[in-house]
């Protein structure tokens, strides 16, 4: 068991869930790989945020955590909130988590709380910034195939390394590693069709499909990738640096947040949290 140190109490970071159903009991729910990630390699406490907006308050919200997590998931975003015809009915949907995910980001992002997307969680990301999505980018001319494909084989099999990625210069990842390339891993069928306003372009795959952004004009981290850090920490070096680099900025929300409850308002902007 972990000793406590109360001196320095661990950053807390909201992870969405997702809305399923256990014997047609609704569940709200997160695969632990996230959680684990977050606790090991971000060093920070994961709580897991229902996905009922109703249930949401975001006063409380807002100054109780250090940072936000999108995940991944099989469900997928309604295509109506990109304007786009409606996703086939057996496409695997989650209005509830649609429904919170877009009334919470306004906010988040506003108050520059770290905000960390993956995979579906970077799809919301760039429909939230005005971009749309591709429902097959495999079907695209010339396109790798994104998908995991080995669904009857082990679970470590879906999360291999996968294509590499290319790191566009001058970004974010580019501080985070000196590789010009990094094999990730690939689980998804939908992928960024046009980009969002103000979204940079941080990875690109290469059949041209964008692998991860970060929202530059934000005043808080903001960091969306198609693939799954999470899965690769054993061997990426890159996936380590992302998430200790959260890790940071959701250390530095919380420093600023213990200043505002320590002088009730902000007068120690010198450590408002910036996007790093
Ligand atoms: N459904 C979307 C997003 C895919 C995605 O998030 N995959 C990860 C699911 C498994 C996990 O969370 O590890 C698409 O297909 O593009």
């Amino acid at each position: 068991m972990q000793s406590i140190d109360l001196a320095n109490p661990r950053p807390v970071v909201a992870v969405i869930c997702d809305r399923i159903s256990y014997f047609q009991h609704p569940v709200h729910a997160v695969p632990e790989t996230y959680l684990r990630a977050l606790h090991e390699a971000a060093n920070v406490m994961p709580v897991l945020l229902p996905v009922s907006p109703e249930m949401l308050d975001l006063p409380t919200l807002l100054s109780t955590v250090d940072g936000v997590m999108l995940p991944g998931s099989p469900s997928n975003v309604a295509a109506e909130r990109y304007q786009a015809e409606p996703l086939p009915e057996q496409t695997l949907k989650d209005i509830y988590r649609d429904e919170t995910v877009f009334s919470l980001l306004p906010q988040v992002i506003e108050q520059g709380i770290p905000l960390l997307a993956i995979c579906r969680g970077f799809q919301e990301l760039n429909v939230f910034f005005g971009g749309t999505l591709n429902r097959a980018v495999h079907e695209r001319p010339n396109a790798l195939d994104h998908r995991e494909g080995c669904h009857d084989r082990p679970l470590t099999c879906w999360y291999e390394d996968r294509h590499l990625v290319e790191i566009m210069p001058c970004g974010l990842l580019s501080t985070l590693t000196r590789a010009p390339h990094v094999s990730v891993n690939s689980l998804h069928h939908q992928g960024v069709s046009t980009l969002g306003q103000g979204l940079r372009i941080e990875a690109l795959a290469p059949d041209g499909l964008i692998e991860a952004f970060t929202a530059s004009d934000s005043p808080g981290l903001v960091l969306g990738l198609q693939w799954h850090p999470e899965m690769s920490l054993g061997h990426s070096p890159l996936a380590q640096q992302i998430f200790s680099h959260y890790g940071d900025a959701c250390r530095q929300r919380q420093q600023f947040r213990s200043s505002l409850n320590f002088s009730g308002d902000n007068k120690n902007e010198s450590i408002r949290p910036v996007a790093v």
